[in-house]
């Protein structure tokens, strides 16, 4: 199946006049919440074709036998390495939305990709474009407040906590606290049960909420004295991270190297 169009596909490959072959994409965890919405959006998608669906017990080696030129990985945090690591090594690019990144598989993967200047990988905690500017919002207010708190709220069967956006959020609100010089926020507790405060995340309290009903929320508070701003952001249908995860896997070819977050991909 093709599309109508001139234009040369994102990947470099040669195209009869007149026609952009479609991007095949592969989807990995394809039977999960997130995978089946990929796999929805892939299909409704005119310029990308669905040649692959692998999920847990299945040969991973069915998205390169396939020929998948991107993948995309909405799994576990504790399989998602061997996939990229899998990807890369097939020169495959990787649209990654699993959570449980810190800077060591950060690095891990950035390290992977040496070698393979063609492929691209993007990792990011959250596709929803709101969530991608309450952090950003976040970032640009964390200076001017003394406090601030991170509250997300997901449905009971996510298996991470805290998500990887609040992670992520308190990172960004640290680095801007630390640029801008400021103190550890006030906090006179000295007598509470464990896991009252939140975790603590570079310095910022973070707290998770899991109740049935919900999808995806997170509330960034800040307070100085005598006002606070609270910055929200609630994704009530998984459909919400699916126009971030359609630019990623458009876009990945264009990028190669490691991206953390679709922000760039967006323009911010
Ligand atoms: N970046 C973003 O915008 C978002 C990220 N997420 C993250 O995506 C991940 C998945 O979330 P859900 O879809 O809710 O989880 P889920 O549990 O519904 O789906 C995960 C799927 O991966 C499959 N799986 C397990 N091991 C596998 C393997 N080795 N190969 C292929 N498939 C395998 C499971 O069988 C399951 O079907 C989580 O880390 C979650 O935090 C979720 C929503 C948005
Ligand atoms: O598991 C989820 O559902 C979500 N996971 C991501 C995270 O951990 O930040 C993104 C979003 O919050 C939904």
């Amino acid at each position: 199946m093709t599309t109508s169009s001139a234009t040369p596909d994102q990947h470099g490959s040669t195209a009869p006049t007149g026609e952009t072959p479609l991007v095949p994409v592969g989807v990995l965890g394809a039977r999960g919440r997130m995978g089946t919405e990929v796999v929805k959006a892939v299909n409704a998608a005119d310029d990308l074709e669905l040649v692959a669906m692998v999920d847990a017990g299945d040969w991973l080696f069915d998205v390169a036998n396939a020929g998948a030129q991107v993948v995309v990985d909405f799994t576990r945090p504790d399989v998602v390495m061997d996939n990229i690591r899998f990807c890369i090594d097939n020169n495959i690019h990787c649209v990654v939305g699993t959570t449980g990144f810190d800077e060591e598989k950060l690095a891990t993967v950035a390290e992977w990709l040496r070698p393979k200047p063609g492929v691209g990988v993007v990792i990011a905690p959250n596709f929803g474009i709101g969530a991608v500017l309450l952090m950003r919002f976040a970032q640009e207010a964390a200076r001017f407040f003394p406090s601030t708190e991170i509250v997300e709220l997901h449905h009971p069967n996510k298996v991470d906590a805290p998500s990887g956006t609040a992670v992520r959020t308190a990172r960004l609100v640290a680095a801007a606290r630390r640029a801008a010089g400021l103190p550890h926020p006030p906090d006179a507790t000295t007598d509470s049960l464990p896991g009252a405060r939140g975790a603590d995340v570079e310095g910022v309290p973070v707290h998770a909420v899991r109740l049935t009903g919900l999808v995806a929320h997170q509330e960034v508070l800040m307070g100085a004295a005598g006002e606070t701003l609270t910055l929200r952001h609630d994704s009530y249908d998984r459909a919400s991270f699916m126009p971030g995860v359609l630019l990623a896997v458009r876009e990945i070819g264009r990028r190669p190297g490691l991206t953390v977050g679709i922000e760039s991909f967006l323009g911010l």
